[in-house]
């Protein structure tokens, strides 16, 4: 039996008193498009970061495709590709210096790692970006060249942070297509978002996150139990009618 892509069990971190992610569990089946989706601090992406080896747990296992995330760091290291929250580069290399030196990191092979790079420059309209230092990028391309670092190396589990964030509809449209050839291919891909059409059009499974604390899991449809997502998100989240009141010297007649 082919193990979960992504297996976690009791994980916990907290940051000063706050308790940013709450015993969470999560399980990706391997072959599979997984949405992680919660309000602003739920704590989606600590949880991320934790799931991929940037964040140290408090507490908690993480298993990558049967490995021990922190026992196996090597091999987990080399099955995973991330786009991480933040994307902190290097940022006087250009676009197309990040992809070799990220290639470089990996131990790729030096000519396979360059027609690699040049194809997905190619694919993801990088063209500018390759040759612009990172510091002069725009957020959409950034976006682009963090993810074309995240796939270079074939990885067999993909977990996005926020991948279509600042990205314009046509790359958008773009990038759904490369994920979902991947995912056909047998890869795996966790993406943390905003948007539930994202998750209805693109997902099979979906974890609400809510004040550290899973509130639900299940496949789309069994989440959004008979509602659209977005209606049933808002509903465990706990809907409230802030933006219906106050603001009069703003919403007033002057
Ligand atoms: N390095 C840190 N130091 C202190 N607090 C942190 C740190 N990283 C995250 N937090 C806090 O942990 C909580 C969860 O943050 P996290 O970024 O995981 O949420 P999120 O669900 O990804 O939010 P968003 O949708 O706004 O990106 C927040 O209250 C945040 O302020």
């Amino acid at each position: 039996m082919i193990p979960p892509a992504l297996e976690i069990r009791g994980l916990v971190k907290t940051f000063a008193a706050h308790r940013a992610v709450d015993d969470i569990d999560l399980t990706v089946r391997s072959g599979t498009f997984h949405g992680i989706v919660g309000p602003n601090g739920a704590g989606k992406s600590t949880t991320i970061g934790m799931a991929v080896g940037l964040v140290t747990p408090d507490a908690g296992e993480i298993r990558i495709l049967g490995h021990d995330a922190r026992r196996e760091r090597g091999v987990t290291r080399a099955l995973t590709g991330v786009l991480p929250d933040g994307l902190d580069f290097p940022e006087r290399l250009t676009g197309a210096e990040l992809l070799r030196y990220s290639a470089g990191l990996r131990g790729m092979p030096r000519a396979a790692a360059s027609d690699r790079a040049a194809e997905l420059i190619e694919v993801l309209g990088l063209t500018k970006g390759a040759g612009t230092p990172l510091a002069d990028c725009s957020t959409g391309t950034r976006k682009k060249l963090g993810l074309a670092q995240a796939l270079l190396h074939a990885p067999r589990l993909l977990v996005l942070d926020e991948p279509f964030e600042a990205v314009d509809p046509v790359s958008s449209a773009t990038i759904r297509r490369v994920l979902r050839r991947f995912v056909a291919g047998g890869g795996t891909c966790v993406l943390s978002t905003h948007s539930m059409l994202l998750v209805e059009q693109m997902c099979d499974e979906v974890t609400v996150i809510h004040q550290g604390r899973v509130v639900a899991a299940g496949t789309v449809a069994e989440v959004a139990a008979g509602s659209n997502l977005e209606d049933r998100f808002v509903e465990l989240v706990g809907a409230d009618a802030s933006g219906s009141a106050g603001l009069d010297w703003l919403t007033g007649p002057r």
